[in-house]
């Protein structure tokens, strides 16, 4: 299957959650919340940043989705994280995990390995960290955000972490890999400079839970639309954009105006394997 036919899907996703608006809890790091936030709202979802444990009881079995990114992991946090996953899970709703830095610590790879036991939907990191989270990465490799790997070099360990944890393992790079542990997408939409603007890969997750909210029997297709879309929205910014600064502005401004013809002309999307 190529750009052509995902394309209508990717339009029908984005025109979904326009209109049903999910609401999507967020339990994210501090770096990332206003760009999670403001990329949900300019995509059509909504968002809540609501991640106090005595709150998951009452706030989460009314959610759409959840995402959970362990960014600025704290001891405090994590039982918020996982009561929430948990119940998410237990509810059948989405729930999406990005294991933002994970081997920067022996506690947030542990934390991260507890959180895929509660059954994600979807793992989207980057490279470094969907190779760290496979464990296929040599021991001592100590990694902050940002990737230091392709996302390509990433598609075997995706492949295994899809397998083994029964999650759809999303790889956010150059070309944005995709896959349930048999098939490979490879969605080629996006510009390099979103590399350059902090949180753009927890903005892509946060989305992506937005798009299995109203698709939740899809999980593939979903993400991959959500990060067609995600990639289109900065490709038109980097066209208004000066910068990073004023990319992040003219992304959002460019993921709200999304229209059927561009999208239809944009998607850039094709089967790896
Ligand atoms: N070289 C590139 N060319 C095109 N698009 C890119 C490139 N690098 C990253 N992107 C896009 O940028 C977005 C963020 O991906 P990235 O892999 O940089 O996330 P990340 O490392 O998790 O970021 P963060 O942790 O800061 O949120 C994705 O939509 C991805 O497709
Ligand atoms: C810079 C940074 N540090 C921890 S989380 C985060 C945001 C991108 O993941
Ligand atoms: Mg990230």
């Amino acid at each position: 299957m190529e750009s052509k036919e995902w394309s209508s899907g990717v339009w029908t996703h984005l025109t979904a959650v326009r209109r049903q608006s999910p609401l999507v809890q967020c339990i994210t790091n501090f770096v990332s919340m206003d760009l999670v936030a403001n990329t949900l709202l300019s995509a059509g979802a909504s968002p809540a940043m609501v991640h106090s444990v005595a709150e998951v009881p009452d706030f989460t079995p009314h959610i759409h989705a959840l995402f959970v990114n362990v960014g600025t992991l704290t001891p405090d946090w994590l039982p918020s994280m996982k009561a929430a996953a948990e119940l998410a899970a237990q509810l059948g709703k989405p729930w999406v995990l990005d294991p933002a830095a994970v081997s920067c610590s022996g506690f947030r790879l542990k934390a991260c390995l507890e959180l895929v036991e509660l059954k994600p939907s979807v793992i989207k990191g980057n490279g470094s960290e969907i190779i760290a989270l496979s464990g296929s990465a040599s021991q001592g490799q100590t990694k902050g955000a940002d990737s230091s790997h392709e996302s390509t070099e990433a598609i075997e360990a995706a492949k295994s972490l899809a397998l083994s944890s029964g999650a759809v393992v999303a790889v956010s790079g150059a070309v944005d890999i995709v896959t349930d542990g048999k098939r490979v997408i490879g969605v080629h939409n996006g510009t390099k400079m979103m590399q350059r603007i902090t949180a753009t890969g927890c903005s892509l997750a946060g989305l992506v839970a937005a798009f299995l909210a109203v698709d939740p029997l899809q999980p593939l297709e979903a993400t991959v639309s959500a990060m067609s879309v995600f990639g289109i929205a900065g490709e038109l910014g980097e066209e208004l954009a000066n910068g990073p600064a004023s990319l992040r502005m003219h992304l959002i401004d460019s993921l709200y105006g999304l229209d059927e013809t561009t999208v239809l002309s944009r998607v850039r999307i094709t089967r790896l394997g």
